[in-house]
């Protein structure tokens, strides 16, 4: 990987500047309700470091490495102005869905949370029926916590979908699901959370691709792995802070082709951000640089500081180079 510069940021580069922020959320979403995150700053902006805690140093390196990159290398060109957000929706019950809706005007496609663990099928079907009553374009996504069986049931009863994100766990699950129903199946994790994300494309397991470029290694590595995916791609969010969204845009924007709409609206799902957040406009948002005030940061407290900047350590050690 080039950083465009001879060597990639040393440790105490990137610690210079790191800030550990804790940025509080509205619900409850991925089974949190605070996130954390590392930013820090380059020659080409800011950057994040926000692997999910429960990630290796390995994996958690790939997220070292977008973050560097868009520190050290900034956005690459972009070739459209806006890209089309979906309405994310976690796992709320039916009578909440109106108000997260809200915050996601000119939204046409909303991605629903479905197969939380505590839930039912039936609170499933009530949020999708209560999300179609403002969006009728619909897509799902279980992080693949549905068995074959439960997948082909749920889908049945959930009715048309633009797809099914992740439904279940295994390629080999998804390439099931896929041939018993006729509902789109999108591949997330398994893309993300493997050796080869190309071997679910392979199998045939999938119709749409979930790329994400903090766990795939930056905005460059998503953009060459979707010209060799032949199926539509959707850029999301990893949950990230203002900095990561902003690479996240920046990919989408230099795609070549971008048909669906992208699940990058997740900003709203913080009540605190480390700089303005991304708001879809019209459904849209713009690429755009982000501007920092490090003295208003929601930093986290001194024990995760440590832990985040002790975990900077082992993945920066662990990038090539
Ligand atoms: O795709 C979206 O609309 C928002 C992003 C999103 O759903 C996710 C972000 C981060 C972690 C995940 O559990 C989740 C996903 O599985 O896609
Ligand atoms: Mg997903």
């Amino acid at each position: 990987m080039s950083w465009g510069m001879a060597k990639g940021p040393s440790y105490s580069d990137l610690a210079e500047s790191a800030a550990v922020v804790a940025l509080p959320m509205r619900m409850r979403f991925r089974g949190i309700t605070v996130r954390e995150v590392m930013i820090f700053r380059g020659p080409a902006g800011w950057g994040e470091f926000g692997a999910f805690p429960e990630y290796d140093d390995v994996e958690a390196s790939a997220w070292l490495a977008a973050g560097i990159e868009a520190a050290y290398e900034g956005p690459p060109s972009p070739v459209r102005a806006a890209v089309p957000v979906n309405a994310t929706i976690p796992a709320i019950p039916a009578d909440q869905v109106a108000e997260v809706i809200a915050r996601f005007p000119g939204a046409h496609t909303a991605k629903v949370k479905v197969a939380q663990e505590g839930q039912t099928l039936a609170d499933d079907v009530a949020r999708v029926e209560a999300v179609r009553e403002h969006i009728a374009n619909v897509r799902v996504d279980a992080n693949g916590k549905w068995t074959v069986a439960q997948a082909i049931t749920a889908l049945r009863a959930i009715g048309e979908l633009e797809y099914a994100e992740q439904p279940c766990a295994t390629i080999d699950e998804l390439a099931q699901v896929r041939r018993a129903t006729a509902t789109p199946i999108a591949a997330d994790e398994s893309i993300r959370r493997v050796a080869d994300p190309l071997r679910v494309i392979a199998a045939g397991a999938a119709d749409i691709a979930v790329l994400k470029v903090a766990p795939l290694g930056g905005m460059r590595r998503v953009l060459e792995l979707a010209a060799e995916i032949p199926i539509p791609v959707v850029i999301s969010s990893a949950l990230d802070s203002a900095v990561g969204i902003s690479a996240g845009v920046a990919a989408a924007a230099a795609l070549p082709d971008l048909g669906l709409a992208c699940g990058l609206g997740t900003g709203g799902l913080f009540t605190t951000d480390v700089a303005a957040p991304f708001v879809p406009d019209g459904g849209l948002l713009m690429p755009r640089t982000v501007d920092v005030d490090v003295a208003a940061l929601p930093r986290a407290d001194a024990a995760r500081t440590r832990w985040w900047m002790e975990r900077l350590e082992r993945c920066h050690a662990l990038l090539p180079g």
